[in-house]
């Protein structure tokens, strides 16, 4: 068996008196993407937060490849595989679509974030940012800055950039929120190209039925900050907790 990539081990938060993650025990192994569901409220992106280190657990651990990471910060974390979507308070919005992806590029080459060597030193670290800026259809954009992007581009990049950053494990937190009919499909399939990379994980926090059946090998169910099922899709969807979870309301069957 595929040795875990990712686990987590009675991992705790709490808030004042409200448990929001509960003793989540769960692993990751390479080669999977898991989807991970629950009702609104129920700590998806808490559990997100917590792995990703952008809140500090009350109790349990964090390993990413046996390694225990669960007292480092998110850069140092990030440093060793841990890649969750870029937000855009990560960018720099003044320079370009393609400035922004350049130097990911080259954070990832090992070449270090330099404002200096933008001034297209590196052939190939443009022809990777331009490459990935084709598959995502953002050609057009390459030389607009970044803050002036549509909600639904602005989407699409931070999945560009964490490709290009090409982590061990792929953080998603409902990457075609906000997109239209048409642009959805184009992240969907760089992210189903993602699977073919045996040696990734990938986590995706998703509302979505179509998404998930389209992309997931298996699904968590978290309600009430606890781990309430984990299986195949179809086993996990059919079952008693996830129909009493959700009564029809909140999984979105587009
Ligand atoms: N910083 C915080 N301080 C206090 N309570 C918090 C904090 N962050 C989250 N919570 C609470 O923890 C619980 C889990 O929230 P979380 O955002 O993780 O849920 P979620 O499953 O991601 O929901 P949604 O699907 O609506 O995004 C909620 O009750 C929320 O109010």
């Amino acid at each position: 068996m595929t040795a875990m990539l990712l686990e987590t081990e009675d991992l705790t938060v709490r808030f004042g008196g409200h448990v929001a993650v509960d003793a989540v025990s769960c692993g990751f192994r390479a080669g999977e993407l898991t989807a991970i569901v629950g009702p609104n409220g129920a700590g998806k992106t808490t559990y997100f937060n917590l792995i990703s280190g952008q809140i500090a657990a009350s109790a349990g651990r964090v390993r990413l490849a046996g390694r225990d990471i669960t007292l480092l910060n998110v850069s140092e974390r990030c440093r060793l595989g841990l890649g969750r979507a870029f937000q855009l308070t990560n960018l720099f919005p003044g320079l370009s679509v393609l400035e922004n992806l350049r130097l990911v590029v080259q954070a990832r080459r090992g070449r270090g974030f330099s404002l200096l060597r933008l001034a297209g030193s590196d052939r190939e670290v443009t022809r990777e940012a331009e490459e990935l800026l084709a598959r995502l259809r953002l050609e057009a954009l390459a030389e607009q800055p970044v803050s002036e992007l549509s909600h639904g581009n602005q989407r699409k990049l931070e999945v560009a950039l964490l490709i290009a950053l090409d982590p061990l494990v792929y953080m998603f937190d409902e990457p075609t929120a906000g997109m239209s009919l048409d642009e959805a499909p184009v992240v969907l399939d760089l992210i189903a190209g993602l699977k073919a990379r045996t040696d990734r994980t990938i986590l995706l926090v998703e509302h979505k039925m179509d998404v998930i059946r389209s992309l997931a090998d298996r699904i968590i169910v978290l309600h009430n900050g606890a781990l309430a099922a984990d299986g195949p899709p179809e086993a996990v969807m059919a079952s008693a907790v996830v129909q009493e979870a959700y009564m029809g309301r909140e999984l979105e069957d587009v």
